[in-house]
């Protein structure tokens, strides 16, 4: 897990072996864990590409998520977000943040645990919710207390996401320590 010194160590891309930045690195955790803000600064890091399957998925299907949700249910952006999310490991190696259910899917799962490293963004449920109410455009907390659906996901969801390759925590600000934690748990993982 992290460590929070005063200031972020700034590791190099060089410091990361280059096996690692040859294949995928993909974020998983609930909303608001910062896949899609951590992932981008990752990218960055790395100087890898950088995509976010929600954007992709909105771009896909020409119309925001929480439209599809509210037009064809939450099975059928599964299904979407399970293709995209396949297009996209099928490319050139990146940073891809995915929606946060998208690894509870058993084959979105599969196909990241085979063709990418998984990385748990986890934080605890306060932060979660302090930053998911920033915006409100998820449809799955429309409606809804944020931390008693984040409880009651982070219950179901936490032991799948546990299935990650490494577990990073996201919960230190600012973002930078976050990137810190992430880089150096690559720099000493092993296959
Ligand atoms: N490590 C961090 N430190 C401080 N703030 C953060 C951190 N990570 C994320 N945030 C903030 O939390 C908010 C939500 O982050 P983000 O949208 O990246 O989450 P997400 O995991 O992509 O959520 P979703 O699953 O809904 O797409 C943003 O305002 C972001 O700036
Ligand atoms: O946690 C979830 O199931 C979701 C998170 C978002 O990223 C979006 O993918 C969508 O709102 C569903
Ligand atoms: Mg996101």
């Amino acid at each position: 897990m992290s460590r929070n010194p005063k200031s972020p160590t700034p590791l190099s891309a060089k410091a990361i072996p280059a096996s690692i930045r040859a294949r995928p690195i993909v974020l998983v955790g609930l909303m608001g864990s910062g896949k899609s803000t951590i992932g981008r600064r990752l990218a960055q890091r790395l100087g890898m590409p950088f995509a976010d399957a929600d954007d992709e998925i909105e771009r896909a299907a020409g119309m925001t998520i929480a439209d599809i949700f509210a037009r064809f249910g939450e099975a059928h952006f599964r299904d979407g977000e399970r293709r995209v999310i396949a297009r996209l490991l099928s490319g050139k190696p990146l940073v891809l943040a995915t929606g946060g259910g998208a690894f509870m899917n058993d084959e979105t799962r599969s196909l990241i645990q085979r063709d990418a490293l998984s990385i748990w963004l986890d934080a605890d449920i306060p932060t979660l919710v302090e930053r998911v109410a920033r915006r409100s455009h998820r449809p799955l907390l429309k409606g809804r207390d944020a931390g008693e659906v984040l409880r009651e996901l982070a219950a179901v969801r936490n032991p799948v996401y546990a299935e990650a390759h490494l577990r990073v925590s996201s919960a230190s600000s600012p973002h930078e320590y976050t990137v810190r934690d992430i880089m150096e748990a690559l720099g000493s993982w092993k296959a």
